[in-house]
C-alpha cells in the first residue's frame, strides 16, 4: 500500500436528530442525503447504546483472543457448515493478498434447516454459531450486543428510506422477520506478527449498512470518489457507519458504498474492532428504488466487479462469498456446491 493518505475526518452524525422536532429531523435527513452520496461512511453519535455495554463488549473480545490457541481452535469455523466460529491471522486473503487479523464470527443464532433436495443452498447458512467454553460470559455479551447494533442499523435503514424519498418501512418488506446480523470481534496484530502492513485489504461491505465499533487504535480508512483515502481513527462515543453494495446497487449508485481496508498497526501494538453487517432476508432479491426526479439526476449507475460480481438475489450472494471467503468450510461441508476447479485450486480464503 503505498498510497498517501491525508488526516480529513468524516462527517459526523447524530441520528437523535431523527427522532427530535420537525426542523431537526428534516436537516438531519438533509445532511443523510448528501453524506449517503457523497460517500456512504459516517461517524453515528446520539445512538442511545449502553456505554457500559460497549466497555464490556471491547474487554471480554481482548479476553477471547487472550486464550490460548487451541481454546481458540475449538470453535474454529471449518467446524461449522453455517460459516460460524474462530478464524487464525493470516488465514484470509483479499485479492489475493493476505489480511492479517483474527476474528471470531457470529450470526443469528438459530437451528440448521433440514435439508431436502430441493432446499434453496443459502439455507445452509442457518444455524447455531460456536462459542469458546472456556469464556461462557462472551454468548450473552455478544447475543445482546447484536440485538442492539440491529436496532441501530434498522433506525439508519430508516432515515436513509425516508433521505431517498421513500416511506421510512421501504425496506422493512426485504428484512423482516429476519434479517441477516453477521457480527465479527476482530484483532489485528502487530506488524511483528503481520508479514505485510494489510490488516484488510481494499473492499466494499455487501448488506445493507455496517455498524463498526473501533476500539482505541487507528487504522481504517476511506477511499473518496476522486481516489484521495481518508483515515478514519476511533471517535469515542461513535460508531463508523457504513453502506454496501445492496444499498448502491439499490439505488442506482446514488448511495455510495465506499471502498475502504484497514492498515495493521505497528509491532508491538494490537488493534481490536466489532463489525457488525446488517444484511437482507436471505430469499430477498435486492429491489432497484426509483427515486425522485432531483435525486435521479445524481444516479451513478453501478460498476460491476469483475473478479466479485454480486447477484441480485441475496441468499445466493451471501453463500457465495461465504464459500469463497473460507474454501476449509465449503470443502468440509459444501463440497456438492464447488466447481472441479475449485475443489482442486488452492484452499486460499479470500475475506472479499
Ligand atoms: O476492523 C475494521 O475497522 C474494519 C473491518 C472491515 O472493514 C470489515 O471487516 O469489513
Ligand atoms: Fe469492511
Amino acid at each position: 500500500m503505498t498510497i498517501h493518505t491525508l488526516p480529513v475526518h468524516l462527517p459526523l452524525i447524530d441520528i437523535s436528530r431523527f427522532h427530535g422536532s420537525p426542523e431537526e429531523r428534516e436537516s438531519f435527513i438533509a445532511d443523510l442525503r448528501r453524506t449517503l452520496h457523497d460517500h456512504g461512511f459516517f461517524y453515528l453519535t446520539g445512538h442511545g447504546v449502553d456505554p457500559k455495554l460497549i466497555a464490556d463488549v471491547i474487554a471480554t473480545s481482548k479476553q477471547f483472543f487472550a486464550l490460548p490457541l487451541e481454546q481458540k481452535l475449538e470453535i474454529e469455523m471449518v467446524k461449522s457448515p453455517h460459516f460460524r466460529g474462530y478464524n487464525r491471522a493470516g488465514y484470509e486473503r483479499t485479492r489475493g493478498e493476505q489480511d492479517w487479523r483474527e476474528q471470531l464470527d457470529i450470526n443469528t443464532e438459530g437451528e440448521a434447516v433440514k435439508l431436502g433436495p430441493d432446499t434453496p443452498a443459502w439455507k445452509r447458512l442457518f444455524g447455531p454459531n460456536q462459542w469458546p467454553s472456556a469464556l461462557p460470559e462472551l454468548k450473552p455479551l455478544l447475543l445482546a450486543y447484536q440485538a442492539e447494533v440491529t436496532r441501530i442499523g434498522i433506525d439508519i435503514l430508516k432515515a436513509i428510506a425516508v433521505a431517498l424519498g421513500q416511506p421510512e418501512n421501504a425496506f422493512a418488506e426485504i428484512y423482516e422477520p429476519q434479517p441477516s446480523q453477521l457480527l465479527k470481534i476482530i484483532r489485528y496484530p502487530g506488524r511483528e506478527v503481520a508479514k505485510s502492513d494489510q490488516g484488510v485489504g481494499a473492499h466494499k461491505d455487501g448488506g445493507f449498512v455496517t455498524v463498526l465499533l473501533q476500539d482505541t487504535v487507528p487504522g481504517l480508512r476511506v477511499q473518496t470518489e476522486d481516489g484521495v483515502w481518508l483515515e478514519a481513527p476511533p471517535i469515542p462515543g461513535t460508531f463508523v457507519i457504513n453502506t454496501g453494495e445492496l444499498l448502491e446497487l439499490a439505488t442506482n449508485g446514488f448511495v455510495r458504498a465506499d471502498v475502504h481496508d484497514v492498515v495493521a498497526p505497528p509491532a508491538g501494538v494490537e488493534r481490536f474492532s466489532v463489525a457488525f453487517f446488517l444484511g437482507s432476508r436471505y430469499d430477498a432479491t435486492i429491489p432497484v428504488i426509483d427515486l425522485p426526479d432531483e435525486l435521479k439526476r445524481d444516479e451513478r449507475g453501478v460498476t460491476v466487479d469483475p473478479l466479485n460480481p454480486i447477484f441480485r438475489e441475496v441468499g445466493q450472494n451471501h453463500l457465495k462469498s461465504r464459500l469463497r471467503s473460507h474454501p476449509d468450510v465449503a470443502r468440509a461441508h459444501h463440497a456438492d456446491l464447488l466447481t472441479p476447479e475449485q475443489l482442486a485450486g488452492p484452499a486460499v480464503a479470500q475475506a472479499y
